[in-house]
């Protein structure tokens, strides 16, 4: 996957200011990420919470598989291990 990183020679004072507010970008972005992972948290607790109440298993190995497939189509083999991290987030180490 590219970075979008190019080789455009500028001065430092150009670069500097261009990195500072994309800084402030990407700290507002990982500040919505780090919500947007709360919140799936909270809504994975609620369905494997409706499960169990209604006899079922915790945990779900399809559709775990269906997240994978889906990180992974999108983000190739990092997009695996970023599912991984995430649902390791939501039910836990199995
Ligand atoms: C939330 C669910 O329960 C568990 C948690 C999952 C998740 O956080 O995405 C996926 C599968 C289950 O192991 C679900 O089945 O949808």
């Amino acid at each position: 996957m590219s970075t979008g990183t190019s080789t455009e020679v500028m001065d430092e004072k150009a670069a500097a200011a261009i990195i500072a507010g994309a800084r402030e970008r990407i700290d507002g972005l990982d500040g919505q990420i780090l919500e947007l992972i709360k919140a799936r948290i909270g809504v994975s607790a609620e369905v494997q919470r409706a499960r169990l109440a209604s006899g079922g298993r915790r945990l779900s190995l399809n559709r775990e598989m269906e997240i994978l497939q889906r990180y992974s189509d999108a983000l190739g083999r990092p997009g695996t291990t970023l599912a991984m991290t995430l649902l390791e987030l939501c039910r836990g180490k199995v």
